[in-house]
């Protein structure tokens, strides 16, 4: 199982199998400590027991429907204050990959992957490591929600829940991580502002009036975009723009 990546050129040709883990992205981080993995490794787990998500959350996955898998990478080609590029770069391999199957694909800042009217249908929970001031590797995690069709959270939906379909996990890995390549390898070449443009592109409520949350206020707002540290931009009512990292806003919306 997960072996056959041909269509890539560095990603999964090493590729660590396990049926049962607490957590893909804290095995890649252990095993790049102890050097026992390089660029392009991938650990892919049947069964996370303690899958982390962003802001501290679990991430929930049922035994041997989905995909739950993360990324060794090595992006020190960038500066450290762009590292939103990354994330920009592997949601948009997520969400091309998604377009094969579904008519309509956003990406909700900074890295949830939704089927608008459906629900959540993935995220992905990046993890840095670095020497110094220089980069070292990302850990970068994914969890796509392929199989599974009966969710605790009413905020989540699958391929196979939008679609009526079950789906060959093997083969939509095969193809998720050429599609995560090929943009991973566009960011390395350099294709900064199509990157940035194609991820603004598919924003979920980008210049759309919608409710937000900071710091227990409500308020109405419109996102504008993302600046280069990946911070959201949100035009007020007021007409002025402010600035929110990930801890500082939530969508009501
Ligand atoms: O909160 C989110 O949306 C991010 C979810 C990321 C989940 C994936 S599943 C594989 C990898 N290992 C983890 O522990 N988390 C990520």
């Amino acid at each position: 199982m997960y072996k056959i990546l041909a269509n890539t050129i560095f990603l999964g040709k090493d590729v660590h199998f396990l049926p049962d883990c607490h957590s893909t992205n804290d095995i890649a981080l252990q095993m790049v400590r102890l050097r026992q993995v390089s660029e392009g490794s991938i650990i892919i787990c049947g069964h996370q027991t303690k899958g982390k998500g962003q802001r501290g959350n679990v991430w929930e996955s049922e035994a041997g429907k989905n995909l739950t898998f993360s990324l060794v990478l090595k992006p020190d080609f960038l500066d450290i204050t762009d590292q939103f590029l990354l994330n920009m770069s592997i949601a948009n391999g997520v969400r091309i990959f998604l377009e094969d199957y579904l008519p309509v694909v956003k990406v909700k800042w900074p890295n949830d992957i939704l089927i608008p009217g459906e629900g959540k249908i993935g995220g992905i929970l990046i993890e840095n490591t670095f020497s110094g001031n220089s980069w070292e590797h990302a850990i970068v995690g994914v969890g796509l929600n392929i199989n599974q069709k009966s969710f605790f959270n009413s905020k989540a939906t699958s391929l196979a829940k939008i679609t009526e379909n079950i789906f060959d996990l093997n083969e939509l890995f095969r193809v998720l991580i050429t599609r995560i390549e090929q943009s991973y390898l566009s960011l390395k070449r350099g294709k900064e502002k199509e990157i940035k443009n194609a991820y603004l592109t598919h924003l979920y409520l980008r210049d759309q009036r919608a409710p937000f949350e900071s710091r227990g206020e409500k308020f109405w707002g419109e996102i504008t975009g993302i600046d280069s540290f990946g911070k959201l931009n949100i035009r007020l009512d007021s007409g002025e723009i402010q600035t929110f990292d990930l801890k500082e806003v939530m969508f009501l919306e």
